[in-house]
């Protein structure tokens, strides 16, 4: 569970790119974030991630304080999120399925079984045959279906997306969105930020946000939510 308790963020120069935000997500919820450039949906999701801190209230992801949490807590958060972000941050020296196996690495997942999970990520996202590329010999769209392979193959409880399909042509951003929601139906959270209303349609809830606030919420899934804001 995923929960703000009057949440706020600023950045240098007085900027308030949250402010005083009360929302919980359950497990397996699918929620997209909505809103104008600067609303800051980007933020919420850093939040979540630890990137960024809250500068007052209190979010806890899966139990855990993000304004409390040591730098040493942090690869333990990130262990169960699923990460794409809107620079996708292959290395370019490795191949692609190099780069998919890299979260597996940094958890100590044996050579052969990361390269089984890493392969059968690429799978998901059609990218079997790239598996040998260098990340540059693919398009922006492959690119961008490799760093959802990487952020899957870790089994997260939670996938974070920021504009995943934004400058991907309908082929592309489709299969980055069918990835995203087979693992959504399998029980994982997916909270993507995105400005493509037409993905709207597989979502529980759209949250917009507007100048760092909720707007308003509007409920897809004819579910009622306890505690929404
Ligand atoms: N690192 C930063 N330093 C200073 N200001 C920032 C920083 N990141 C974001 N902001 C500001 O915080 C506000 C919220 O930004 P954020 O990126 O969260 O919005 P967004 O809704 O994701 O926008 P977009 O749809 O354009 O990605 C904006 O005013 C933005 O300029």
């Amino acid at each position: 569970m995923i929960q703000f308790q009057n949440v706020s963020k600023c950045y240098p120069d007085d900027i308030i790119a949250v402010q005083d935000i009360n929302l919980t997500i359950e497990q397996g919820e699918y929620v997209f974030l909505s809103g104008p450039s600067g609303a800051g949906k980007s933020t919420l999701l850093k939040m979540i991630a630890a990137i960024e801190r809250p500068d007052t209230g209190t979010l806890t992801v899966n139990g855990q304080e993000i304004g409390q949490l040591r730098p040493a807590g942090i690869p333990f958060l990130r262990r169960n999120l699923g990460l794409i972000l809107q620079q996708q941050h292959l290395l370019e020296d490795r191949t692609i399925l190099e780069n998919v196996m890299l979260p597996l690495n940094v958890t100590g997942v044996e050579q052969t079984e990361a390269k089984f999970r890493a392969r059968a990520a690429l799978e998901k996202v059609g990218l079997s045959n790239r598996a040998d590329s260098l990340p540059l010999a693919l398009s922006e769209g492959e690119q961008q279906r490799v760093a959802v392979a990487r952020a899957i193959v870790n089994r997260p409880q939670i996938i974070l997306a920021d504009e995943p399909t934004a400058n991907l042509d309908k082929p592309n951003a489709d299969k980055v969105i069918e990835a995203i929601t087979f693992f959504q139906s399998a029980g994982v959270t997916c909270i993507i930020a995105t400005h493509d209303e037409s993905l709207f349609t597989k979502a529980n809830r759209v949250i917009y946000l507007d100048h760092g606030k909720l707007s308003h919420i509007d409920q897809m899934d004819g579910k009622k939510h306890e505690n929404l804001v």
